[in-house]
């Protein structure tokens, strides 16, 4: 048997050559990328590649399978350099360069989903300390408002460190496709809101949004509560407050429980001491701020296979960093099921890199949409 250094120096020196072949294989990529763009013609051509791939794993034996993977990450690659030679998604690129950079936050209406002392309302304060905050029964709402120019802004919750993704919000999101431009981290301190007359042992019932209900589950497991579901934290500390009955209590925000004159009867309630929403500021028109450091993309996949795995391959290749991909169901007539992503990377625009990879992706991949590229503050 060789020994390991033996065998390295033969590695190094098959690799010598492969990067030779690899570079000869990318200038001819580049001479085709010249040729379709002065003959108009579209980059990807799926039938040639799954011909190359075919040929390659019947030609890659033992290791047929690897090698099909090898090559539609170069095909991928290829492909790449190609869409910037014939200069792909010229459109967002142009969106970009003449974006406004300061987000107004004075004289400028924002709203927020539920009623004062919701989590909505205090990621709505943070954010815009100065703005006139609107309040709306549904997300929905919150969506319809930005669409009819009633606000500037809308502030939503799109993910709980404990209860995951908000998927009515993502949905939301996907179907309206407005820009984000803004989000924030905010910590999550939930506490036991009853009647002023009330003591602990008297509480049977909790009421409280689902999302916070599932934050504080061990709590209420614990404690034996009944629990039942509202349509947000500031609503059911109002409506205990109304209802008047000993043995119901809010899990709600503090200031909620001070909003509607109920006493605090348990403290941090959550499951988890980290526990933290991340609200999003959607609006019509698009700001990047200089501090920007998220992007957030959505699109549906083509029906090929491998089509995720490549669309993954380009961030790898750029070593850019995904934090979030969410995909969400719709029906669809002939495949049953059809998804679409939705996609948060850390970066800046003002990287040509970057820039260049969304106008790929943008000629790729259906129902593209380039969402924001915005500052993710936690405070
Ligand atoms: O043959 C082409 O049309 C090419 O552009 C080359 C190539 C490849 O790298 O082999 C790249 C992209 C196409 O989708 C198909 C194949």
């Amino acid at each position: 048997m060789r020994n390991l250094s033996e065998i390295r120096t033969e590695i190094d020196s098959i690799d010598e050559q492969i990067i030779e072949l690899f570079k000869k294989r990318m200038d001819c990529a580049k001479e085709v990328g010249n040729y379709k763009k002065a003959n108009n013609i579209p980059v990807l051509n799926q039938a040639r590649e799954n011909e190359i791939l075919d040929a390659i794993e019947e030609r890659g034996g033992e290791y047929g399978s690897y090698a099909r993977l090898l090559y539609s990450n170069i095909m991928e690659l290829s492909r790449a350099l190609q869409h910037n030679i014939v200069g792909s998604g010229a459109d967002i690129k142009e969106v970009i360069s003449n974006v406004e950079t300061e987000i107004p936050k004075t004289d400028v209406k924002v709203g927020y989903q539920g009623i004062k002392g919701a989590n909505g309302h205090e990621a709505t304060i943070r954010l815009f300390p100065d703005a006139e905050a609107h309040c709306y029964k549904s997300f929905g709402d919150v969506f319809d408002a930005v669409d009819k120019g009633e606000i500037t802004f809308g502030v939503l919750p799109v993910e709980n460190s404990n209860a995951g993704s908000v998927s009515a919000v993502y949905d939301l999101i996907l179907k309206h496709r407005f820009y984000i431009v803004g989000a924030l981290d905010l910590p999550i301190d939930y506490c036991l809101g009853g009647l002023k007359q009330a003591e602990f042992s008297d509480i049977e019932k909790v009421w409280s949004h689902p999302q916070s209900l599932s934050q504080c589950a061990d709590y209420i497991a614990k404690n034996n509560f009944d629990s039942t579901p509202c349509s947000n934290t500031a609503i059911a500390a109002r409506d205990v407050a109304k209802e008047k009955r000993l043995n119901v209590a809010a899990i709600c925000s503090y200031k909620a429980a001070e909003e509607y004159g109920l006493k605090v009867l348990d403290n941090h309630l959550q499951d988890n001491d980290k526990n933290t929403t991340r609200f999003i500021v959607i609006s019509k028109k698009l700001f990047i701020t200089p501090d920007s450091n998220k992007i957030s993309l959505c699109f549906s996949l083509p029906h090929v296979t491998g089509s995720l795995y490549g669309l993954l391959c380009r961030f790898n290749s750029l070593g850019l960093n995904l934090t979030k991909i969410e995909s969400r169901p719709r029906p669809s007539s002939d495949e049953g099921f059809e998804y679409l992503f939705y996609l948060d990377f850390s970066g800046n625009v003002s990287s040509k890199e970057v820039t260049d990879l969304i106008a790929q992706l943008s000629a790729e991949m259906p129902e593209f949409s380039f969402l924001g590229n915005y500052c993710e503050y936690s405070k």
